[in-house]
């Protein structure tokens, strides 16, 4: 069945009440739509860990720093509705702008530390704008259980830190990368790529691996990562924002392999900036 589509804070407030009211538990995905099987794996850990599902459907303008980005981002609310009905969540909530951001708005929700380098350095205000969105989503759904994709691993931690510090009683669970067969991490953005450069796109995670089994091998820190961002930019990629091993929580950078750690990227591919992280 398709989920039902709210629109309105009050729509959703009625809904999510009855639910609490009948002892039900609630998970949220958060997403800015454009649906694909990333997003579909989030739904299904909803689905098995909660008695109902919200996805929300919200482009969130607080979160572009780049406003041509803003207004290319893909937008397929009623395919989206067909591939959440295959997955049976309960609810769309897909608020107007104004619903959320309404006349007088005037709050940011500002994460530092885990929030400064890597995507927050490149997109300056971006994790601002997202810390505050999630914040309004978690207030406005009030969800047992929020679910996030590890293909954006700042922002995870970014909202693990938030929850933690602004005491907000949600648990936070993180979903491994959905990667298409090639290598390359399922993204919304990935369908503004030519068919050229979709080719060339999987050269980013291909360079990632060689870079993380070096590291495992040895290979000091700096010459591993510069070996990757000579393959990323052979392969046709017109630059690379970053690729650098850092600490998997807080992102500090490191300089050997002797703690858990994430190896992120960033590039430019055709006009499409991607990103990736892969555990080392
Ligand atoms: N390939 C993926 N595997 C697992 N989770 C994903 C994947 N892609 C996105 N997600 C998660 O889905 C949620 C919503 O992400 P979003 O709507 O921005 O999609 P996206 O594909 O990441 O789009 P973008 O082009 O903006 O990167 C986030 O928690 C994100 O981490
Ligand atoms: C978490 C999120 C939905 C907030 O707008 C967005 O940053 C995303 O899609 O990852
Ligand atoms: N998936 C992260 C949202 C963004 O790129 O703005």
């Amino acid at each position: 069945m398709t989920p039902v589509i709210l629109r309105s804070l009050a729509d959703l407030r009625t809904v999510v009440r009855s639910w609490r009211a009948g002892g039900q538990t609630i998970g949220v995905v958060p997403t800015m739509g454009a649906l694909h099987a990333g997003h579909l794996s989030l739904a299904r850990a909803a689905k098995s860990g909660c008695d109902r599902v919200i996805v929300t459907i919200f482009v969130n303008p607080k979160q572009f720093n780049n406003p041509g980005d803003l207004a290319k981002y893909p937008r397929t609310e009623a395919a989206d509705a067909a591939l959440l009905a295959t997955v049976a969540v309960d609810v769309i909530f897909a608020p107007p702008p104004d619903e959320v951001y309404p006349p007088g708005f005037a709050s940011t929700v500002s994460v530092s530390g885990v929030s400064a380098p890597l995507e927050g350095a490149h997109r300056p205000g971006h994790f601002d704008g997202v810390a505050t969105v999630v914040a309004k989503l978690f207030g406005m759904t009030e969800a047992d259980r929020a679910y996030f994709g590890e293909k954006d691993w700042q922002q995870l931690q970014v909202v693990r830190r938030l929850v933690r510090d602004l005491n907000i009683p949600i648990e936070i669970m993180g979903c491994e990368t959905v990667r298409e067969a090639d290598g390359l991490a399922m993204s919304s953005r990935n369908v503004r790529l030519s068919s050229v450069a979709r080719a060339q796109a999987p050269a980013l995670h291909a360079a990632m691996q060689c870079a993380a089994e070096a590291l495992r091998g040895g290979v000091p820190v700096a010459a591993a990562l510069q070996g990757a961002v000579v393959e990323v930019l052979a392969a046709g990629f017109s630059a690379v924002d970053y690729i650098e091993l850092r600490s998997a929580a807080l992102l500090e950078p490191l300089e050997r392999l002797d703690q858990p750690a994430r190896l992120l990227a960033a590039a430019e591919l055709d006009g499409v900036r991607l990103i990736d992280n892969i555990g080392v």
